[in-house]
């Protein structure tokens, strides 16, 4: 195949200029850094000095400068998006002879590796959102809680494939986002805690029809299923109206992994409630040859064999530096 999106991890397509750019062999639009941050000065609500204080509140290690420069226009796209969405339903029960309801929530899939930064991405959109006056309900959901308990993930042996797409019970999430899209009130998801590496019993989020639902995880854009599992051939990505693939490059990933692990060496495995509170005791040299294990040994794996793969589904690709600064999109033409 010809010099195109499908291509390897380091590969990089040969733009370089300033504009977007559009290669008849490709399905995206290509921006690089500079392109996308002009956009910023003629993108509205700039940010105010409370936005800020929110957005720091949050908690993220995130250069405000960078929010501005590609986060904030990436909100203005998506009001787009949604916008055009409600004239569209609009437009559709005037031709159906229908009387206008309400739409259903916008859902945008965020996908890409553990340590990538989906949290963070989604965090931030999640916030940007908020501020549009016609989207002022954004939720935010993550699929952990629609991984299967770690009693079955031990009945089945496969504990150490935590991520997998067979440690999800997809069809749970399926009919999750096929009643959110039916425009359902009160649609629940359970819960996971990262601190008990478990399932959390009794214990429900509850998604009360937003005008924006962030879906945010490892496996959004998987295809369906083909085992024995699957009763139909719908994937999750068929109920997104927006997804957006968090890309970088390995070694960078692995290197967030570590930092992240060590830090929670520091804070959340000190919990006495810490599924991890044996690593809390473990030098600097340990933490960092356990992360590296963990890191080689499942999330790589998983990155490479079904996150990966699925990074030409999305409708936008963001692809990060070492410093976490965004300096390539591609946007899925229309
Ligand atoms: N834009 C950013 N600037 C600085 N650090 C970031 C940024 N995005 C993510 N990180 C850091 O990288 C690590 C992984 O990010 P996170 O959002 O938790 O990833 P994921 O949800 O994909 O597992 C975290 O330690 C986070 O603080
Ligand atoms: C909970 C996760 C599977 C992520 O789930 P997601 O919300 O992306 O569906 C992941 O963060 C995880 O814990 N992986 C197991 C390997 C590890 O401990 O890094």
């Amino acid at each position: 195949m010809p010099e195109s999106f499908f291509e390897g991890e380091n590969s990089r397509s040969t733009f370089r200029a300033k504009g977007p750019q559009t290669s008849e062999r490709s399905p995206y639009q290509e921006f690089d850094r500079h392109s996308w941050a002009s956009l910023a000065s003629a993108t509205p609500l700039p940010l105010t000095e409370s936005d800020i204080r929110r957005l720091a509140g949050l908690g993220d290690p995130i250069d405000m400068r960078e929010v501005d420069a590609i986060y904030r226009p990436l909100s203005a796209l998506l009001q787009l998006y949604v916008n055009e969405q409600r004239s569209l339903a609009n437009s559709r029960a005037g031709f159906l002879r229908e009387p206008r309801g309400r739409t259903t929530p916008f859902v945008i899939g965020i996908a890409g590796s553990v340590a990538v930064g989906k949290s963070t991405v989604a965090r931030l959109l999640t916030e940007l959102m908020r501020r549009w006056p016609q989207t002022p309900k954004v939720e935010l959901l993550a699929t952990d809680g629609f991984l299967k308990p770690n009693a079955e993930l031990e009945r089945l042996g496969i504990m150490h494939r935590k991520g997998f797409p067979e440690s999800y019970d997809r069809r749970a999430l399926l009919r999750f986002l096929a009643a959110i899209k039916s425009g359902a009130p009160q649609v629940s998801a359970p819960v996971y805690s990262h601190v008990t590496y478990d399932i959390v019993p009794n214990e429900r989020n509850v998604v009360d029809q937003p005008d924006v639902l962030i879906v945010e995880g490892l496996n959004v854009l998987q295809p369906p299923l083909r085992s024995s599992e699957a009763s139909t051939a719908l994937g999750v990505s068929d109920f997104f109206d927006f997804s957006i693939y968090v890309d970088a490059r390995h070694e960078d990933i692995k290197n967030w992994y570590v930092d992240r692990f060590l830090r929670l060496r520091e804070t959340a495995f000190t919990s006495p409630k810490s599924y991890f509170r044996s690593y809390a005791g473990l030098t600097d040299q340990e933490a960092v040859a356990t992360a590296e294990r963990i890191w080689n040994d499942i999330n790589l794996v998983n990155l490479i064999e079904n996150i990966r793969p699925t990074r030409g589904r999305a409708t936008l690709v963001i692809t990060k530096n070492s410093a976490h600064r965004v300096n390539r999109l591609r946007l899925r033409k229309l």
